[in-house]
């Protein structure tokens, strides 16, 4: 499929489903999380994390985004428990933020945004062989997403901004080892979680998304470094359609 959709002008979010169709589903990404809807589910248990820093591999300049990569030819970095049934693989985390500080969230929390918002992208690796395979199977993937509200400087988001530097053009890719995705985490591991999509072409509806309810911070001059290689990243938040979010 041609990678010719963007985030603002022409080819925007409003004209992606001419060439996916699936942008008008049933289950897509992101969403506004209404508090008052979300259903406490008692069998909901914790999110059991194990990264290992050994698995961080690189960082690419994407276009409309910069994505940190991980070795996933084994289970060395698996999350499971939660809504989760067995190991998910981490794949790749990457960031979405706005214009300006005021927004840039995918999900929205009644209504209300947060300037950036990360993403850690993992693949059922008990089920699929590859990324590729599950990334388009209802149970293939799984995303854990951190909000981001503007404050002090954040002393881990700085080392992937020191890296920003060297990828400074489309394609351009660097090495980034040894970091620890777990530092990007907020204290407490309270979670919403709810069956949705990717947020961007092709939009697979394959995703179990995990959001933590605290968000960590990053500093308007972070947000800057940011937009210096691309402006605005996220999409709006889609139509429910009868969906629930649980806790
Ligand atoms: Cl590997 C990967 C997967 C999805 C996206 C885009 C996205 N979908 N849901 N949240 N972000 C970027 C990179
Ligand atoms: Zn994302």
């Amino acid at each position: 499929a041609s990678l010719n959709w963007r985030y603002q002008g022409n080819n925007g979010p409003d004209q992606w489903h001419k060439l996916y169709p699936i942008a008008n589903g049933n289950h897509q990404s992101p969403i506004d999380i209404k508090t008052k809807e979300v259903k406490k589910d008692p069998a909901l248990g914790h999110l059991k994390i194990s990264w290992n820093l050994s698995t961080c591999k690189e960082i690419v300049n994407v276009g409309h985004s910069f994505h940190v990569n991980f070795e996933d030819k084994d289970n060395r970095s698996v999350v499971t428990g939660g809504p989760l049934t067995g190991n998910y693989r981490l794949h790749q985390f990457h960031f979405h933020w706005g214009q300006a500080d005021d927004q840039g969230s995918e999900h929205t929390v009644d209504g209300a945004k947060y300037a950036s918002e990360l993403h850690l992208v993992h693949w059922n690796s008990d089920k699929y062989s590859s990324f590729a395979e599950a990334s388009d199977k209802p149970d293939g993937l799984s995303v854990i997403a951190v909000f981001l509200k503007v404050g002090p400087p954040n002393e881990h988001v700085q080392d992937i901004v020191k890296a920003l530097g060297s990828i400074k053009t489309k394609g351009k890719k660097a090495p980034f080892t040894n970091f620890d995705p777990s530092t990007l985490l907020p204290g407490s591991l309270d979670y919403w979680t709810y069956p949705g999509s990717l947020t961007h072409p092709p939009l697979f509806e394959s995703v179990t998304w995990i959001i933590y309810k605290e968000p960590i911070t990053i500093s308007s001059e972070q947000l800057a470094q940011f937009r210096s290689l691309i402006l605005t990243n996220h999409r709006l938040p889609q139509p429910l359609k009868g969906r629930q979010v649980r806790t």
